[in-house]
């Protein structure tokens, strides 16, 4: 099981989410509690050992805008939320992407429709904290690299993992103790549960 850990702002946050076993850290550039600034972004992402993935977080922010910062902080992936069209993936071709977004029945969720190369889908409120319905998923799921997101948190993921056995997971509130303020613990719990599906499930 893929996991990815979102919104860290601090060398401990990084420190605890890389010490758990997460394959992904996410940095957030978009406005939210969780915004970080450039030059700590930067200097964090620079510290992240190389078989973790970093990933920029934005959110219908101009593609001139998330390119500046993609130069400027060095993060590995892009996760694009705000249904950016056909032409914004074109236009940031150069760098590898993630589309995000939440499903409605016009949701295309073939993975790389978009060209990018990893799909999330999460809850209509990014960043929220709040679940959605699983259920038009667990019947009719997306094929290859696809992340769920959406007010998990070590309580429930095993149970979400159940329903959808999606490739991936992805959490950001489930894992704080206060909105933006990370828990360590909770982010080792997380991981630690994600994980043990993946071992459950192959033995
Ligand atoms: O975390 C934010 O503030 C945020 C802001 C703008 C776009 C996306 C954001 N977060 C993403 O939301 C999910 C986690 O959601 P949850 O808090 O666990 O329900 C994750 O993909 C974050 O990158």
């Amino acid at each position: 099981m893929y996991v990815k850990v979102c919104g860290l702002r601090t060398e401990g946050d990084v420190a605890a989410a890389v010490g758990a076993g997460a394959d992904a850290v996410g940095f957030v550039f978009a406005a939210s509690p969780r915004k970080i600034d450039i030059p700590t972004a930067r200097k964090l992402i620079a510290d992240v050992p190389p078989n973790v993935l970093t990933v920029g977080v934005f959110l219908k922010q101009p593609a001139e805008e998330v390119r500046e910062i993609a130069l400027a902080t060095g993060v590995g992936i892009l996760q694009l939320h705000g249904d950016y069209p056909h032409e914004t993936f074109a236009e940031l071709a150069e760098f590898r992407l993630m589309r995000a977004t939440s499903l409605t029945p016009e949701t295309d969720i073939t993975v790389g429709a978009f060209g990018e190369e990893l799909l999330l889908l999460d809850s209509p409120q990014a960043g929220s904290g709040e679940r959605w319905d699983l259920t038009p998923i667990a019947s009719s799921r997306p094929e290859g690299q696809w992340l769920l997101a959406g007010g998990l948190n070590p309580g429930n993921v095993r149970a979400a993992i159940d329903a959808v056995r999606p490739w991936g997971v992805d959490v950001s509130s489930g894992v704080e103790s206060s909105r933006g303020v990370k828990d360590h613990d909770l982010i080792r719990a997380f991981v630690a549960e994600a994980k043990r599906i993946t071992a459950d499930k192959s033995s």
